[in-house]
């Protein structure tokens, strides 16, 4: 699981190490000069002659870029370091001339000079950013990005400079990074959009910091998922293992009660039922499906259900009595987010996308359109979980996830082939599953259901790797590549 944690909690962390004199700073630089050392070897066989140009603002963040480079330069890199701001890390700039570096105003010639470099450090701004990049910095950002793509690789130290740190906004001029190499722990904007886009790939450096309290926003990867699942024990029967009722599809809309019905089937559970009105049409396709009401563990309302569908909103409404009265934990998603009741309890898991998730604040007096989610999701899906009580997940390239007591999750795990009709439909029916497997253990512990929507996203993007590599997915090629794509987790594959 990949941890992130605040500006302030790493803060924290940072001072009695600091004041016992721990030296947070050599640690943090010796580590980013030996990741970009690795890098230039990689792409140039040595680090000697390799022309770095540092990215200094005025703040300890600029102090490791500089030091970095002063590494770098005992090992025969040209260095140069662009100061943006008067102030700069004094240790560090000395410790960089010392070891041949120069260090330059940026001025008119400075974007000229870093796109010729072979890397790039971006020490503008660390965790003590407030706001966007501004003045010199913004400038010279912008002028880098003009320069197109085949410029120098871009470690990014910390964070990328001016992205929203705590919420993954990005307010201004960032510039992408390849690589972010991040101290003590990574940071919430480093896993949520859109600021992780820009982030590259995150490597954690361990500098020794002792966390305290809650994570910020966590990312499970397949280890997690294969501990959450809920695998069968050897004396399970069907109704120990859960049953699923689904209420989705329509007659103007059957295939999301085929999608549905036919993830949670390949996903693993006791029992599939469905009610809806096409039913002979579920069962031509997945005869394991039964028809009709009875006793079931968990739901999925709603894939291919539109409002005004009068006898499927029927079976929606009354099935959300037994969700409020019995605790069945239940998906929400599509046709079925508009009949969701004011109140409900964290079981409820919604699976909005952000057009969905924008008309639910909106009918909530929350007046926001899908762009707005868009630039700022976490705190639109904080929102949500707040006015409504249920679990959100909030569909998309990535994922997020918040759910009871805070629990919150970030995950990326799906190819952008993943965005085609009926996908949701397929995700609704996995994440039911889970929840009909684990549903007495969402009774005790509601904050569970969140980790398990945060699985079903991590497998339901696996699953659409897995379906076709590199290419294109159909919806029901995604469900087809189910059971082999958990096989394969439970087996630490
Ligand atoms: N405290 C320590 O000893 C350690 C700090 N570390 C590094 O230090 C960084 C944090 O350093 P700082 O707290 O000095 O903060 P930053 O280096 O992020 O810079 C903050 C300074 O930038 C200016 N500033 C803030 N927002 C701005 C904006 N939008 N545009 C232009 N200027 C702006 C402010 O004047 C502020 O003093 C971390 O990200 C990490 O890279 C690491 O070296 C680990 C140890
Ligand atoms: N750019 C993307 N990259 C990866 N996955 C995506 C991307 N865009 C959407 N997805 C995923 O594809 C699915 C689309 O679901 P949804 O919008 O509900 O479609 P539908 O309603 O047609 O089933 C979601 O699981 C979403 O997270
Ligand atoms: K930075």
């Amino acid at each position: 699981m990949l941890l992130s944690w605040t500006s302030s909690q790493v803060r924290a962390a940072e001072e009695p190490l600091l004041a016992a004199g721990v030296p947070l700073m050599d640690r943090a630089a010796f580590a980013l000069a030996t990741r970009v050392a690795g890098l230039l070897r990689e792409r140039r066989g040595r680090v000697g002659g390799a022309r770095v140009v540092l990215l200094v603002g005025p703040g300890n963040n600029g102090g490791d870029a500089l030091f970095a480079g002063a590494f770098l330069a005992r090992r025969g890199a040209e260095v140069v370091a662009l100061a943006i701001d008067e102030r700069i890390h004094a240790g560090g700039a000395a410790a960089l001339v010392a070891a041949g570096g120069r260090v330059v105003p940026a001025g008119r010639a400075a974007a000229g000079l870093a796109s010729g470099a072979d890397v790039v450090l971006d020490g503008l701004l660390g965790i003590g950013a407030s706001g966007g990049l501004r003045g010199g910095a913004a400038e010279l950002v912008d002028a880098l990005a003009q320069r197109g793509p085949a410029g120098p690789l871009v470690v990014a130290v910390d964070v990328p400079s001016g992205i929203g740190i705590d919420d993954g906004e990005v307010p201004g001029a960032v510039l992408p990074a390849d690589l972010t190499v991040t101290f003590g722990a990574a940071k919430p904007g480093l896993l949520l959009p859109p600021a992780a886009r820009l982030a590259g790939r995150v490597e954690v450096v361990d500098i020794g910091l002792d966390l305290a309290g809650s994570p910020s926003v966590a990312r499970l990867d397949a280890a997690d998922v294969a501990e959450l699942w809920p695998v069968p024990p050897p004396e399970a029967h069907k109704y120990t293992r859960g049953v699923l009722g689904v209420v989705a599809g329509a007659r103007r809309y059957p295939g999301a009660a085929v999608l549905a019905t036919t993830a949670a089937v390949l996903t693993g559970v006791g029992m599939v039922r469905y009610l809806g009105d096409v039913g002979d049409l579920v069962v031509a396709r997945r005869p394991e499906v039964v028809i009709g009401v009875g006793r079931v563990q968990a739901w999925v309302f709603g894939p291919g259900v539109s409002p005004d569908d009068a006898s499927q909103r029927r079976r929606i409404e009354h099935a959300f009595e037994g969700v409020r009265e019995r605790g069945e934990p239940a998906v929400c998603d599509a046709g079925a987010l508009e009949l969701l009741p004011d109140r409900v309890g964290a079981h409820v898991v919604l699976t909005p996308h952000a057009g969905e998730l924008a008309r639910l604040l909106s009918d909530r007096g929350e007046h926001v359109d899908r762009a707005t989610v868009e630039a700022e999701p976490l705190r639109w899906v904080r929102l949500a979980h707040d006015l409504t009580g249920a679990t959100v997940l909030l569909k998309g390239a990535t994922t997020i996830v918040v759910g009871a007591q805070g629990a919150t999750y970030s995950q990326a795990d799906a190819p952008a082939w993943l965005a085609t009709a009926g996908a949701g439909d397929v995700l609704a029916g996995l994440l039911g599953a889970l929840l009909a497997g684990r549903a007495d253990d969402i009774h005790e512990d509601p904050s569970l259901a969140a980790a398990l929507a945060a699985a079903a996203a991590l497998v339901h993007g696996r699953a659409a790797d897995r379906a076709n590599p590199g290419g294109p997915v159909s919806a029901r090629g995604v469900a087809v590549a189910l059971p082999e794509t958990i096989a394969d987790l439970l087996a630490g594959a």
